[in-house]
């Protein structure tokens, strides 16, 4: 390897040197030498793609200026440039990093990542208050305080906030930033005349229809205009104030907003204008018009947020939609009154945490049924009785019937509370937050309560909900004078958020928490938890159950005795236990199957699963909770739990 390219360096020396003889013998002997130096270095085959890269550079320098200073002839020159640049250009694009730097690609990714992008921040000179002092916006004003049904005299004298004006430009489809909406995604980018064009109409908007009957939304009825003094003093309210022969043809009603029609003022084709927030309003109700509701279980709607959305870094934020029972049942715009403003919860809360919650810590998995979660009986009846039914007849559960804001389920591992948190969700036709503690205190380190915070936040957007924290003993374990800062700030977040003062009486947000360690939770946190089931390991019965449901969707030959003799031989395990037994015995069949078969054979070849195969597994699946273990959880169960 070495001789191979000590042999190039020689012959490339040997080239480069009959170059020099052709050039000339004007070159100076100093600059040859470095020049030597220089070529060899390149040749070694020890220099980086940046030394390299230099070197080439640093000898096209000296042709240049052995050429400059009458050193070479103009063939010579451009002989060796020719070479020199197409070596020093090889080693710059090339796309192996060993050897070359590639930094056109660098340079062009460089460029492409310091691009701003359409959700980047960009301020334009047509700010809300130069807009106002233009002409064209004055004299609109004017023309409105003429106008006896516009808008009053003094119209100028207080113009709102940056809200309104933003408001009033959504309304005719320009963006804060000043341009028009639509000119922003689809190019051609329009002429700063047509952007003055539009000024006018929003100004126009500002006193539209201020007299009765109020601006229109598609049913006719009317709303108080933004701008002027309305009896909400809500600075939100948008603009709706369109007459009826100003609407384009496209005038639609969706998600409880109107889509604007917003027609050119030449009269040409008339484009459909929509905020971001009404064409997001639009394709939700699309979305749930097409696809029935995930989980449709015997409660309402369920919401599964930001399921089918796509993720990653440029998927945009989006605030929480109204469900679908409030469009509905007209809070909405079917009757005529502005959509209620449920993002208003979370207007202290940070945009990306939001998306965040709303992305990750939503329902995964299949629905699950309470016929499901063989045994728990108890459980079972007492979740049905202050978590379902209130949920599902909040106007009968009121005062003393009230229900609880926290319900703790604790018991051994792999007995099914993790399932019956699921199960609740689904049958509560709530909202379901799904989270792991430990994603709370590690994923999102020193972001922890914020977390927390939205978390809850965003479940009063989407009630009735149910946030489910499993592992919830290392996020309300015992505080201790050691622990971390931040684990303690988010305990402390956790215990507001689940008291009174954090969750009106009105709020219908249920917190289930689950734990295999109930002796570790904090005694603050025990109290809110309020009710505290206990979810022991599986009964004969349960047990039994749970085999002959997972064996009825195989093949399966277990006889109702051999079954039986599976149930008592299984005592002790848990609900997961009992399942991997399944899993095991399962593979029995699969296993008497001879290796050379096992690529050719039909699944209708396969055996069916025997009792010899559970009696082969029972060998090897073992219970995962010791007799001491259940010890203590009795013991907490008597001393804390609700049970009977
Ligand atoms: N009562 C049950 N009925 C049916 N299947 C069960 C039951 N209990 C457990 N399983 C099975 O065990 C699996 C694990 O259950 P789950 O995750 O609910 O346990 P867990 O109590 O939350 O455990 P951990 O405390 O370790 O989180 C379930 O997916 C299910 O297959
Ligand atoms: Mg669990």
């Amino acid at each position: 390897m070495a001789n191979h390219k000590n042999t190039d360096c020689i012959a490339e020396q040997c080239k480069l040197r009959s170059c020099m003889r052709r050039a000339g013998p004007s070159m100076h002997a100093a600059h040859l030498s470095e020049w030597q130096r220089r070529s060899f270095d390149i040749l070694s085959g020890t220099c980086s793609p940046e030394q390299k890269a230099e070197a080439y550079r640093a000898h096209i320098l000296s042709v240049q200026y052995a050429w400059a200073s009458a050193g070479l002839s103009w063939p010579a020159t451009a002989g060796l440039l020719g070479t020199l640049g197409e070596r020093y250009a090889a080693t710059l694009d090339s796309d192996d990093p060993r050897a070359g730097l590639n930094n056109y690609a660098e340079s062009a990714l460089h460029l492409a990542r310091s691009q701003r992008n359409e959700s980047g921040r960009w301020e334009s000179s047509l700010t809300a208050s130069a807009a106002l002092e233009l002409p064209c916006m004055q004299s609109a004003f004017r023309g409105r305080a003429q106008d006896p049904a516009g808008a009053p005299a003094d119209v100028h004298a207080v113009v709102g906030g940056g809200d309104v004006i933003r408001d009033a430009m959504e309304g005719v489809g320009v963006a804060p930033g000043g341009l028009p909406m639509e000119a922003r995604s689809e190019a051609p980018a329009p002429s700063l005349a047509s952007y003055s064009r539009d000024l006018p109409r929003a100004a126009s908007l500002f006193g539209h229809k201020a007299e009765g009957p109020g601006p229109h939304q598609a049913n006719g009825s009317s709303v108080q205009p933004a701008f002027f003094p309305h009896s909400n003093g809500s600075k939100r309210k948008a603009f709706q104030g369109f007459d009826e022969d100003e609407r384009g043809p496209e005038w639609d009603v969706a998600g409880g907003h109107a889509a604007r029609g917003r027609r050119g003022e030449d009269g040409r084709g008339v484009a459909s204008f929509r905020s971001a927030r009404e064409q997001l309003n639009v394709g939700q109700q699309k979305k749930q018009a097409v696809q029935p509701q995930r989980g449709s279980y015997s409660g309402g709607p369920k919401k599964s947020l930001g399921a089918g959305r796509s993720r990653g870094a440029f998927s945009k934020f989006v605030s929480p939609l109204p469900k679908q029972e409030e469009v509905d049942s007209g809070s909405g715009s079917g009757t005529g009154q502005e959509p209620p403003l449920l993002d208003e919860h979370l207007k202290n809360i940070e945009p990306k945490i939001v998306e965040l919650i709303m992305s990750e810590i939503m329902d995964h998995g299949p629905p699950v049924t309470w016929d499901d979660i063989a045994g728990l009986d108890f459980a079972k009846a007492t979740i049905k009785e202050i978590v379902v039914w209130p949920m599902l007849r909040p106007d009968i559960f009121t005062g003393l019937r009230g229900p609880p804001k926290g319900i703790l389920l604790f018991g051994p591992p792999g007995t099914g509370k993790t399932l019956i948190g699921k199960c609740i969700a689904c049958q509560s036709g709530a909202t379901f937050f799904s989270i792991s503690a430990s994603s709370l205190t590690s994923k999102w380190v020193g972001e922890g309560e914020k977390m927390v915070r939205a978390l809850f936040a965003v479940a009063r957007c989407h009630q009735p909900a149910v946030i489910f924290i499993d592992e919830i003993d290392s996020l309300l374990s015992q505080r201790t004078d050691g622990e971390h800062d931040s684990s303690r700030r988010i305990k402390t977040e956790f215990l507001v958020q689940l008291d009174g003062a954090a969750t009106s009486a009105d709020d219908r947000i249920l917190v289930v928490g689950a734990t295999n360690r109930p002796q570790e939770i904090d005694e603050a946190a025990r109290r809110r938890l309020a009710k505290r089931l206990y979810v022991p390991l599986p009964e004969a019965a349960a047990r039994r159950q749970i085999v002959a449901r997972l064996t009825a969707r195989e093949r399966c030959e277990l006889g109702a005795h051999e079954l039986e003799r599976v149930v008592e031989r299984s005592e002790g395990f848990s609900g997961a236990d009992m399942t991997q037994l399944c899993r095991e015995a399962a593979l029995g069949p699969i296993r008497s199957i001879h290796f050379a078969d096992i690529a050719t054979i039909s699944p209708e070849q396969v055996r069916p699963i025997l009792y010899a195969d559970f009696q082969e597994a029972l060998k090897t699946v073992r219970p995962s909770v010791s007799p001491k273990d259940l010890e203590l959880y009795e013991e907490w169960n008597k001393t804390f739990g609700c049970g009977r």
